[in-house]
């Protein structure tokens, strides 16, 4: 069973008048224990609507969410806080999501106290130990505020923070972006070994190509509130099918030199955010889109094994 599963989700933001921002539209996924499905896309393609609307931060204007097999819009705010030990959220400044008047180890402890509140003090305190080193912090640091902390001891405040309750699913906002490469590398190692060692799972919200291929085992490539590929990750950055796909690749990764194709490119403007798209939401900067791209509702539809494509002609720009 799947942890966690959206289904046909669509988020609208009113912006007042008959104004609306079309964040999601009609987005499907889940995320399976153990695992992690990487969303990718450029800024604006809804990638944290979708982290927040999993958690139910916030609601969806249509579209179901299930978490191990729990229908999560249906849950009482008592039953959600419950959830919530189950189902962790790691943001992408960490500075900003500790608050800087706690000692590391009450931050760590907070959820234990909200979530666990029978636990005996004595307990709490040596799984709070426990969590700090398992993160890779010395135990010295449980004295000391966020703002004592390098960028890369906060975030692992932050991923102690939400391991402290055991979750089965954590939502990864963009966690390592704000970091320097080298403690980037060091936090996704971290991320990496309690994965293997927790068997959680992860939905991790990146904008970056190769942030994304060392993490991820499915990727889910979002346009514009869309997903347009998605599939296993080696499979997708071996075989990209979507023009969409292809441009962010060629844009990011080194030519191959074997490669006989010219790289692909996008050309003319992006869609507004307040335009929805009746046929393919690339229409207009796909280098080979067609009329009949916008005449007709463009759905995933399989091209290999777990890979679905949102194209009339995957595959055509041989990015
Ligand atoms: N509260 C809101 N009110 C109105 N519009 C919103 C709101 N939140 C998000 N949006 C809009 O929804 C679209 C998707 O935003 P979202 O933040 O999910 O994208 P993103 O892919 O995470 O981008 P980024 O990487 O820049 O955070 C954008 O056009 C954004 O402006």
């Amino acid at each position: 069973m799947s942890l966690l599963e959206l289904a046909n989700v669509s988020k609208e933001f009113d912006l007042g008048g008959s104004t609306r921002v079309y964040a999601l539209d009609d987005v499907s996924l889940s995320v399976n224990a153990g695992e992690t499905l990487a969303i990718i896309g450029e800024s604006g393609s809804g990638k944290s609507t979708l982290g927040r609307l999993a958690l139910r931060l916030i609601e969806p204007t249509r579209g179901s969410v299930r978490f191990e097999g729990t229908d999560v819009l249906a849950l009482s705010a008592a039953e959600l806080r419950k959830l919530r030990a189950k189902l962790q959220i790691i943001f992408q400044e960490p500075f900003e999501s500790l608050n800087p008047r706690m000692r590391v180890a009450d931050i760590i402890g907070e959820p234990l106290a909200i979530h666990r509140s029978k636990m005996s003090v004595q307990d709490r305190r040596a799984r709070v130990a426990r969590v700090i080193e398992q993160v890779g912090l010395t135990p010295d640091m449980a004295k000391r505020y966020p703002g004592e902390l390098s960028g890369g001891q906060q975030q692992r405040v932050g991923i102690a923070r939400a391991i402290v309750t055991e979750p089965s699913l954590i939502v990864l906002d963009e966690p390592t972006s704000s970091l320097d490469l080298s403690v980037r590398a060091q936090i996704l190692q971290l991320l990496a070994d309690l994965q293997a060692e927790l068997g959680m799972g992860y939905l991790f919200i990146s904008h970056d190509i190769h942030t994304v291929r060392y993490v991820s085992d499915r990727i889910a490539v979002m346009y514009r509130g869309r997903v347009v590929e998605t599939g296993p990750s080696e499979q997708v950055f071996a075989d990209p099918q979507h023009p969409y796909t292809q441009a962010l690749l060629a844009a990011a990764l080194p030519v191959d030199p074997d490669q006989q194709l010219p790289p692909a490119r996008l050309v003319g403007d992006p869609l507004s955010p307040t335009q929805r798209a009746h046929g393919c939401v690339l229409y207009g900067r796909c280098p080979v889109g067609e009329d009949r791209c916008i005449q007709t509702e463009v759905r995933l539809v399989p091209v290999a094994v777990d890979h679905e494509v949102a194209c009339v002609k995957p595959g055509a720009s041989g990015g």
